[in-house]
């Protein structure tokens, strides 16, 4: 008979901030954290609330977003486990810089300021991976900005879509955004992202199902993003 034995790991496991702790600090953090459920659709909080904690995802997806006082939205990125958000306000001692919807239902764990503070003063390393964290952030802000001056709006989903499908080397990857939520990341109105759409469609390097997108040529979108090849 066949023995299954438990998973290793915790509710940390995968998140590169807390992996330098020592097993018992990793359990002193889980339990100061508190769990959190949201339902699709459900704001985890807007931009300048006050920054009060860590969100440590553990299931689901979450959009990160700005909203013009036009009500447009332009989504920044899309968070996936084992990602956290929120450190930015921690960091700065401020409000929160973007907006945070649930895309997905998610569970979570949030660690309050306070704790986190305390995590960080008494284990110093762990700002070897907050600073990681940070430098990731302000890349991939570099990289936006490039993008917003170098690539044209169909380049501009190409990249948005190779980013979404990750490091999958599979034939197809399924990417669960619907076409407006495409056009808020990759910053173009949804008539013309659905034209970008359709003609990548029409050379068959995706393909549209309902709310999602399967991608079938992920070699030739990073072409069309003016990404080097894999
Ligand atoms: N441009 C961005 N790209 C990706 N994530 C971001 C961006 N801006 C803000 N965030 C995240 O969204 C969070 C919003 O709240 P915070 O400012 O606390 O912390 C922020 C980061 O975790």
């Amino acid at each position: 008979m066949e023995v299954r034995l438990p998973e290793p790991g915790d509710a940390l496991t995968g998140v590169e901030m807390f992996a330098g702790l020592e097993p018992e600090v990793r359990q002193r953090v889980i339990a100061a954290a508190v769990p959190r459920t949201y339902r699709k659709g459900q704001l985890l909080f807007v931009e300048n609330d006050p920054g009060e904690s860590l969100i440590v995802l553990r299931r689901g997806a979450v959009a990160v977003f700005r909203t013009a006082p036009t009500g447009e939205r332009a989504v920044l990125n899309v968070i996936r486990p084992p990602d956290v958000l929120g450190e930015v306000s921690l960091l700065d001692a401020s409000t929160r810089s973007a907006s945070a919807e649930a895309i997905e239902d998610c569970t979570a764990l949030a660690l309050s300021r306070g704790a986190f503070m305390e995590l960080v003063h008494s284990n110093p390393r762990i700002l070897d991976a907050v600073m990681r964290s940070l430098g990731g952030l302000i890349r991939r802000l570099t990289e936006q900005n490039a993008d917003h001056v170098f690539l044209d709006l169909p380049g501009r989903v190409a990249k948005t879509l190779v980013r979404l499908a990750g490091e999958s080397q599979a034939p197809m990857i399924t990417i669960e955004l619907n076409q407006s939520q495409l056009a808020e990341m990759a910053g173009g109105s949804r008539q013309s992202v659905n034209q970008a759409i359709g003609s990548f469609a029409s050379r068959g390097w995706l393909r549209t199902e309902g709310r999602r997108i399967v991608v079938t040529d992920v070699a030739a979108l990073r072409r069309r993003a003016g990404m080097a090849d894999r």
